[in-house]
């Protein structure tokens, strides 16, 4: 397979797995950490060096200093290391002190300017970076800054799915929105994507289930915080897990396979995707229909000089369908999302035979 980390030559393996304390504290947690990690098959190892954090005051990392305690455990325990860089100064401090991976942080990403100084301070340097999705659910930004460094010609780019800010859920730190990274992955089948569940899920009871469900949608990789004693470390502790837990949660994981050699596999997988195929354009034939009385509705609202959005009936509409929805075992939240695409195509199908564009077809 084309899409792999084999073609980054640094040993390492789909999928990929990067372990790691949020920040590197003291020279003795990072150590201990790492053993623990080590000791798990955990063979690439995170950790915050600068911090940017949301609200002033919080811990904004150790800084240098933590340089040379890297490359002591790079050395110690023969693993490759990764670390956030915000600026060029970051970077050739990095570099000097031969960390093997960059990552761009989230609140960088959404700046094309520091995304470009990055860019810029690693022209000529071959080293493998990760770009980590803007904290806004703006795929174009998270594209940009990838180009941004295809631009400056690095060649081992890959990508970090860390979820999206957002005022209400209660579920999750960062939203995962898992459209917006398989648009992603759409778009661009190539780039190396691996899923961040600690950002996402802000608390360690849900990291198993966002890993598997990354798995299950083929990331190639998941970079997940780890730490000795969790809650006692210095930034995001509720999210990280000791490294045992860590290391039997990998071993729970399923990792799952396109399968694509296995012709009875791919045979049955067909007859499946067929039916679908007819499925769909029963689907759409209805749709055509349902639009199609939409338009004789709206037709005979303009003759009578009726208003377009019937609150009444909407709500009638919205009701019925969810509970027709429960009473076929479908999820209602997706129907009634559903059916608020299709009331508001309604409207606009509506809207254009007011404004004399269709009716007269
Ligand atoms: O019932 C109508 O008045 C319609 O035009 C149909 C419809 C719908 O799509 O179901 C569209 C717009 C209205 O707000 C309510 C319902």
């Amino acid at each position: 397979m084309a899409r792999s980390f084999e073609a980054w030559e640094l040993g390492l393996e789909n999928p990929l797995f990067i372990a790691g304390p949020c920040s590197v504290e003291t020279p003795e947690q990072l150590e201990e950490t790492v053993a623990g990690l080590v000791k798990q098959g955990v063979k690439i190892i995170r950790g915050g060096v600068w911090k940017p954090r949301t609200r002033p005051g919080s811990f904004e990392g150790v800084g240098t200093i933590a340089l040379p305690w890297i490359q002591e455990v790079k050395k110690k325990y023969g693993v490759k290391f990764a670390i956030e860089v915000a600026n060029p100064s970051h970077v050739k401090q990095a570099l000097d002190a031969e960390v093997d991976i960059l990552w761009i942080g989230a609140r960088s990403t959404v700046n094309p300017f520091t995304v470009q100084e990055i860019a810029d301070s690693l022209r000529g340097v071959d080293i493998p970076i990760f770009v980590k999705n803007p904290v806004n659910p703006d795929l174009a930004l998270w594209i940009g800054a990838l180009e941004r460094l295809d631009q400056a010609g690095l060649k081992r780019i890959g990508a970090i799915h860390r979820g999206f800010s957002n005022f209400n859920d209660t579920t999750y730190r960062n939203s995962p929105m898992w459209q917006i990274p398989i648009e992603l992955k759409t778009r661009f089948p190539e780039l190396p994507l691996i899923n961040d569940p600690s950002h996402i899920c802000g608390k360690r009871d849900l990291l198993f289930e966002v890993s598997q469900m990354a798995l299950d949608l083929d990331f190639d990789g998941l970079i997940i915080e780890s730490h000795r004693d969790p809650d006692q470390a210095w930034s995001d502790a509720p999210q990280q897990v000791t490294p045992e837990a860590l290391g039997e949660m990998l071993r729970k994981l399923k990792t799952r396979t396109i399968n694509l050699d296995n012709p009875e596999f791919q045979y049955q997988l067909e007859q499946i995707r067929q039916q679908i195929d007819e499925v769909d354009r029963e689907l759409l034939e209805v749709m055509t229909r349902r639009m199609n009385l939409v338009t004789q509705a709206g037709q005979f609202k303009k003759l009578n000089n009726v208003a377009i959005f019937q609150i009444d009936r909407w709500k009638k509409v919205f009701k019925s369908r969810s509970e027709w929805a429960q009473a076929m075992q479908l999820n209602p939240e997706f129907v009634k999302e559903l059916f608020r695409m299709i009331h508001s195509e309604s409207i606009s199908k509506q809207k254009e035979i007011m404004e004399d564009k269709t009716s007269e077809k």
